[in-house]
């Protein structure tokens, strides 16, 4: 396929890459393969990445390895300046990012610039982290011995990733990683390649080694069986759905990987009689809409409780009859389409069941006039908990609001799910907050916010919402191996 790059507006044309990153070389499938992208805006293609297969993921693992020895013997302030420049040149070419974003995952423009600035983040903080792996000294514990603790790189690690925030998990693992003096494989969701291989190319802007940074696209079961059956990979990190999420867990078992699992949510976000209901419906929409609906932290289930139920549902229908849907590359749009025609199914399947069993449209609830991916966005009102939405994130514009009458009762609802990722609830009794704070059960809590993700603290869930934390002081422990040295015949 032809690049066509012209049709995107981009400043700078080599950003968009159709062609693999491995071991510092642009390269493409050996079948001569490919797989094309499309606009989910417009169903129009957008170009066509390579096909790897095993083959290829092989040599990039392979890459990888052979890189490791001196990527990790650097000092961590010379990784650090490189990671510093590739979050400079990322910032520099914001543009051409969020185009190139839009473009392939249909995110509003004002979104995808705001993920850049916090794909880069990650880049920012971890440069920083880098320099502070600390070991330890541990007082002896017989005469003679000294105990010290050493931090080291896992090794090569492998990261696969959703199409959902195309740039900000490529750099929440890799950023950890590389500070760390881990080398990767970077395979990123079919959907949405071109941003992880805009960043590769930044990478080598940057001055990253050959075999630093690998980025392989491909049929998921061929590059996924080997990145997770290769023994040179040490490390899995992934984003994406709880169902994949145990399969590759279950695949990294034979060769006893280090895994971090970022998998599904089902948030509830809870609206007390005591809250702020103004703040309270600007947070459920930052929340809810966001990309589309389309994150994992997206508030899915609306728990308000009854004394205050009539004025927020009529206070949030006014807002989100403010959004606006359109294409992403529009000014003024601030919901873009969903991802496929799949997910336009799901939601419509989630308020056909809601509704059917007594629920009621506030607004929306239909594919909008727009036609293809595009879905209203819908609030509705009178759900039951015995409802499918209730129980399966929706990953769409649907706000279901379900009546509750004590905390307890909010409280028992917001954990009655196997997940346990992000949660919010809004409240202004200092002892509520802190009571219902720590009875849920989640890895994150926005108490009156909406927007909980930032480098700076630790993202990650409990239960079937995953394993690990990435972000902030605790996101590189995951790269790091912890090597205890007993040493003896000190004398004393
Ligand atoms: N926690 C989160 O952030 C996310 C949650 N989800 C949830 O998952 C649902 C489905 O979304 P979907 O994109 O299909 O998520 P998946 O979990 O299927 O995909 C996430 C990533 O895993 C890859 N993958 C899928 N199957 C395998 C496999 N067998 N071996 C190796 N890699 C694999 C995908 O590749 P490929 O792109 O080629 O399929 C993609 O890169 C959503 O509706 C949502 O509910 C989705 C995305 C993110
Ligand atoms: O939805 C996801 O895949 C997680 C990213 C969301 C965020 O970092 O806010």
């Amino acid at each position: 396929m032809q690049t066509p790059a012209a049709s995107l507006p981009l400043k700078d044309p080599t950003l968009f890459r159709q062609a693999n990153y491995i071991d510092g070389k642009w390269v493409q499938a050996d079948s001569g393969k490919t797989l094309v992208v499309g606009n989910p805006a417009t169903g129009e293609p957008i170009g066509a990445v390579p096909a790897m297969g095993a083959a290829e993921t092989r040599r990039a693992i392979e890459a990888a390895d052979r890189a490791l020895p001196s990527w990790r013997a650097m000092t961590a302030k010379e990784r650090s300046v490189i990671l510093r420049r590739l979050y400079e040149l990322m910032l520099a070419n914001t543009e051409d990012l969020a185009v190139i974003m839009t473009a392939e995952q249909g995110k509003p423009l004002a979104e995808s610039r705001g993920e850049i600035a916090y794909a880069a983040s990650f880049l920012e903080w971890f440069a920083e982290e880098g320099k502070r792996v600390y070991g330890d000294v541990i007082p002896q514990n017989l005469k003679g011995r000294r105990i010290l603790v050493l931090k080291e790189p896992i090794g090569v690690f492998a990261s696969i990733t959703p199409w959902n925030f195309p740039a900000a998990m490529i750099t929440r693992k890799t950023g950890p990683g590389w500070a760390a003096g881990c080398t990767g494989v970077i395979r990123p969701a079919s959907q949405t390649p071109f941003s992880a291989l805009a960043i590769a190319a930044l990478a080598e802007r940057a001055g990253m080694p050959p075999g630093v940074c690998n980025v392989i696209t491909g049929p998921s079961g061929e590059t996924g069986t080997e990145l997770t059956s290769n023994p040179l990979v040490r490390k899995l990190t992934f984003t994406g759905s709880t169902e994949v999420g145990a399969k590759l867990l279950a695949m990294c078992a034979p060769t006893i990987k280090k895994t971090s699992m970022e998998l599904g949510g089902n948030a509830p976000f809870i609206v007390f009689d005591d809250a702020d209901l103004d703040a309270a419906v600007q947070g459920a929409i930052a929340s809810k809409y966001r990309n589309t609906g389309q994150t994992c932290v997206c508030a899915n289930r609306l728990l308000v409780q009854e004394g205050v139920y009539d004025a927020f549902a009529a206070k949030l229908k006014v807002a989100v009859e403010a959004l606006k849907v359109g294409n992403g590359m529009e000014a003024g749009v601030t919901q873009g389409p969903l991802i496929n025609a799949e997910a336009v199914a799901k939601v419509e399947a989630h308020i056909a069941d809601a509704l059917q069993r007594g629920a009621r449209v506030v607004t929306g609830g239909r594919r909008h006039a727009l036609g293809g991916n595009f879905f209203e966005p819908t609030l509705l009102a009178d759900v039951p908990a015995d409802a499918v939405i209730f129980h399966e994130e929706t990953f769409g514009p649907v706000a279901p609001l379900f009546r509750f009458a004590t905390e307890a009762e909010a409280i028992r609802l917001a954990n009655a799910t196997p997940f346990g990722l992000a949660s919010y609830f809004y409240a202004r009794d200092i002892g509520r907050i802190f009571r219902v704070a720590e009875a849920l059960e989640y890895g994150i809590i926005g108490i009156n916010e909406g927007i909980i993700s930032t480098e700076v603290a630790p993202f990650g869930g409990m239960k079937a919402s995953g394993l690990g934390r990435e972000g902030s002081k605790y996101g590189i422990d995951e790269y790091l191996e912890v090597k205890y040295l007993a040493l003896g015949g000190i004398g004393t």
